[in-house]
This record gives structure tokens, sequence and C-alpha cells, in this order.
């Protein structure tokens, strides 16, 4: 038997000696330079990240996601035969906001979109001013969108780094606390690509750097998309090299992990793979995903509903907080549409159903709260029901 041996070599830098102990050269070499070094995060702002981040996940606490941009809103909009104008914009997310202080128990933190942010209830208060009162953080979706990656098969980036400390330091002043940026891969043949890949990273921690610099948190949302039939442990590996590549690219940028969030998507299988999961194996799954990829330093995990239905994104996520593995994150929700196709079955454009509507909002924000907290029941269903919430080439 022919055995064979391999040895790996690499070269010390001139300054460190043959026994591997650094030279007093050297040494004094790293001194000079990491005393030079130019701080990235006063002490202050450090701490203010750290508070932020750490109330908005909170045990049995989670974001509530409204952050769609105008396209999204023609999306909800157009099956009720409600025009997609400012105003019913303006209407519809007053009744998530402006319901019983009981939301409050549930929801720590809501991400508007920029319009939304700038926006006032009937009697002339701001939104804003609505959700502080209610003790609940304002944040903003501070990206632009979804743009093609010329020469890959159909895949983006996204863009909004032009001016993004300005408009972080504006939203910080006019009561923002966190930000959210959001980046999305598809699964295919060769998909995603490398280049998709370290393109998303760099840009996620592009952004994240310049949010903590103005004080605010950024949640970092590298959604692996479900579209497609692809099985379970596809959607795992895939989301394994992401995460691995979005954590390393916000080492590179000195990001402080401490004062960021994750917003993920849940390791399922594509909306058309034959093969049916249970809640066990996607817990399985995506918290062994997380556990390889994700620091513990980061203080939680928020992830994204990605078209589950509200019953399955409750008990999903409560699946995952029950699943026994190790979870040094906490493990919450940042939803959109799992928080949001009740209120609107039941709003459908009446302002007679607003009370109606604001309770389904509640009692979903409820249901998902337990999950957060490995607590769910089950049977919260609402007048959305358990309808999927999958949209394909949902690009925005
Ligand atoms: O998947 P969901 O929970 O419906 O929405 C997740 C989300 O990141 O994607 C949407 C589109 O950017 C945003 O409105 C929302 O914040």
């Amino acid at each position: 038997m022919v055995e064979l041996k391999f040895r790996c070599t690499v070269n010390p830098p001139s300054d460190i000696n043959n026994s591997g102990k650094a030279s007093k050269k050297f040494s004094e070499n790293l001194f000079i330079y990491s005393s030079n070094m130019p701080q990235y995060l006063s002490a202050d702002k450090e701490k203010e990240l750290i508070e932020t981040a750490t109330t908005l996940i909170v045990k049995g606490k989670g974001v509530l996601a409204a952050d769609e941009s105008t396209a999204s809103m023609l999306k909800h909009f157009q099956p009720l035969g409600l025009e997609n104008n400012e105003e019913n914009r303006r209407l519809y997310r007053q009744i998530l906001f402006t319901g019983s202080k009981e939301l409050s128990n549930y929801i720590s933190g809501v991400i508007f979109f920029h319009e939304t942010f700038y926006q006032y209830d009937n009697n002339g208060k701001s939104f804003r001013e609505i959700l502080k009162d209610k003790g609940i953080i304002p944040g903003i979706k501070v990206d632009k969108g979804l743009v093609p990656l010329a020469g890959t098969n159909g895949e983006n980036t996204t863009q909004g780094l032009d001016n993004l400390s300005e408009r972080c330091a504006q939203y910080y002043r006019d009561g923002a606390r966190f930000a959210k940026w959001r980046c999305a891969l598809k699964i295919g043949d060769g998909l995603p690509s490398e280049l998709c890949i370290r393109e998303t990273s760099n840009v996620l921690a592009r952004y994240a750097s310049i949010c903590q610099q103005n004080g605010i948190v950024p949640i970092v949302e590298p959604e692996v998309l479900s579209e497609g039939d692809h099985d379970l442990e596809t959607c795992q590996y895939i989301t394994e090299k992401v995460l691995a590549a979005t954590y390393k690219a916000l080492n590179e940028h000195h990001v402080f992990l401490e004062g960021t969030l994750l917003k993920p998507n849940m390791v399922t299988a594509g909306f058309d793979c034959k093969k049916k999961y249970k809640p066990e194996d996607i817990a399985r799954a995506t918290v062994t995903a997380l556990q390889r990829t994700v620091p513990p330093a980061v203080p939680g995990i928020c992830f994204l509903s990605g078209g589950q239905s509200e019953e399955e994104a409750s008990i999903n996520l409560n699946a995952i907080n029950q699943y026994p593995g190790k979870k040094p994150w906490a493990l919450t929700f940042s939803y959109g549409r799992a928080l949001q196709a009740s209120v609107l079955a039941t709003w459908v454009g009446r302002p007679e159903n607003v009370s109606a509507a604001q309770n389904q909002l509640l009692k979903r924000a409820q249901a998902h709260g337990a999950a957060a907290k490995g607590e769910y029941k089950g049977g919260a269903s609402g007048t959305a029901g358990g309808q999927s919430l999958f949209e394909a080439n949902r690009n925005y």
C-alpha cells in the first residue's frame, strides 16, 4: 500500500524566528499598528447599538416588516381592487400602527418604507411618534431595491449605497434606530454564482458599516429565495455558503457584530419540491446552518417569512425555538406577509373593518411572539387561514 502524506508549509514573516515566537521588532510593529488604528466606533456608540439590538430581540417579541415598496403594495392591493395610491397606503399603514398598545407585548420594532416613515395618522400625529409612544422602535428600509447583475443567469444585487451615510444620519435625527437592507439570491442550476454571493455579501457589509457609524443597528438580510423545486438539503447547503460569505465580509469591514441583527430565510425546500418536510426537519436544517456560520457575538436572528403562510411561519419558528441544539442567539421574527395577510384580507379597504383588521394583527403577533419562546400551541389561524403567501419572481 502506498502511503501518501501531504504537508503544508507557510513561511513565517521574516520577523518571526524559528521557534515560532515573534521577535521584538515584529511585536513592536504590531503594537504600533494597533495603537494607531482609528477606533471603529466609540464606546458610547457601541453601547447604544447593543442596547437597540437587544431591545429588538427581547424574549417573546419580534419585528413587524411594514417596509413594502410601492411596487410591492400594488401586489397587495390589486387583488382587493384597491388603487395603489399614497392615501390608500397611508390608510392601510394607519391600521397597522394605531391599534391597541397591547401590540407592543409582541412587537419590538417596525420597519418603515421611506414614504411611510414621514406619514401621519388622521389626527396629524406621525406614525413614528405613535409607535414610540407604544414603546416600539422605528426602523427604516434603506436599500433602493434589486438590480440585475449583468452577465449572470438572472441574478441580482441590491443598490442604495449612494448618500447612505447622509440618509442614515437624517433618519437617526428623525427617530430611526435600526435599518434593513435586503439582498436576494436564487437557487438553481449553478445558482447562486460565486459572483452573486461575493457581491451581495460585500454590499451588505458596506451597508452595515455605514449604519453603525450613524448609530443605527443594521439588520443584515441575505435572503435565499424559495423559488424552485430544490430539496431541504440543497437549501441548507446554499444558506450555509451565503451566511459564511456574509460573515466573512462583515468581519473584513470591521462591523461590530454585537450591534447587528441577521434576517435570514429559514431553511426550507423550494416551493415546487415534491417532498414535504416536517417543522422538525426545517428546525434541524435551519439551526444547523446557523450554528455553522453565525458567530455567537450576534445577539439575534429574526427570520423573514419568505412566502410561508401565517400559520406555517408560527409553527416553524416554534419548532426552531424548541430544537434542542446550541442556540447562542435569540431566534425571532421580522415578518412581512406572515403578519399582514389576515389584516389585508379582513380590511379589504373598508373603514368599518379597521378594528377587526387590527385584531387580526394582534392575534398573529401574539402567535409569533409565543413561537419566539417555543410556546406556540397552534390554532391561531386568521382570515387568511393557512394560505401560502408565496409569490414567484418576487424581485423587489
Ligand atoms: O418574506 P416576508 O416576511 O414577507 O418579508 C420580508 C421582507 O424583508 O421582504 C419584503 C420585500 O423586501 C420586505 O417588505 C420585508 O421586510
